[in-house]
């Protein structure tokens, strides 16, 4: 069945974690993303920072619909539509540009654009959207800078990415801000590499299970 979401809390309910791949292999993507979907992680960021990446996307749009895929690291315009054409279903990007913003919010897709900081917070909801990507969440703070935000900007919902790792996720998963948590632990490059899917689902699992 197709899931689709529409807002950026629709994306935080798919589950706890999302998965932030690098692909380099555009034969990869079908595979990896079964095998995500079998662990329960439905959500899938692909992002865009090899060759292989676009069709990657578009190969997972077309062939695995129980897999929500977006396209992650877009960080200019051209993106935007190239992401958009290759039927990513949600955009994330790890800053936020006026010009990018537009772009990315004209696409009526659900969007994450990446805040480091309670300027960026305030500019976003100044856009009319609560949910984004915490980026680089441990090295800008962590627990303890999402805490401090909950004080000033309690509506803001946040998906940290960035030194999350399977031990310090359920840290992050327990704040009323963080809608769900990014990561590319559960889709380490050797095991793709290797085509080792069953180990992939066996990660995704664990991460599925990290909240309730
Ligand atoms: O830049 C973001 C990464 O792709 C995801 O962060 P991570 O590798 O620290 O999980
Ligand atoms: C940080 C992240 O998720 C991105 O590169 O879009």
């Amino acid at each position: 069945m197709r899931t689709v979401p529409r807002s950026g809390e629709d994306l935080f309910a798919l589950a706890p974690v999302m998965p932030v791949v690098v692909l380099e292999e555009a034969e990869d993507a079908v595979p990896l993303a079964r095998a995500l979907v079998a662990g329960g992680l439905p959500g899938i960021e692909v992002t865009l920072r090899t060759p292989a990446a676009l069709s990657g996307i578009e190969r997972i749009a077309a062939e695995v619909p129980e897999a929500v895929v977006g396209a992650g690291t877009i960080v200019n315009t051209e993106q935007v539509e190239a992401a958009t054409e290759a039927g990513a279903r949600f955009l994330v990007s790890p800053g936020s540009t006026p010009d990018l913003l537009r772009a990315m919010f004209d696409t009526g897709l659900p969007c994450l654009p990446g805040v480091a900081t309670v300027s960026e917070a305030m500019a976003l909801m100044e856009w009319g959207t609560t949910s984004m990507k915490f980026f680089p969440a441990e090295a800008a703070g962590g627990t303890a800078f999402l805490k401090s935000l909950a004080g000033p900007l309690p509506q803001a919902r946040l998906c940290p990415t960035g030194g999350i790792t399977r031990r310090n996720a359920p840290d992050y998963l327990a704040l009323p801000n963080v809608g769900c948590v990014g990561g590319s632990w559960p889709v380490p490059a050797a095991l793709i590499a290797s085509g080792r899917w069953e180990e992939i689902t066996g990660l995704a699992r664990e991460a599925s299970s990290l909240r309730t």
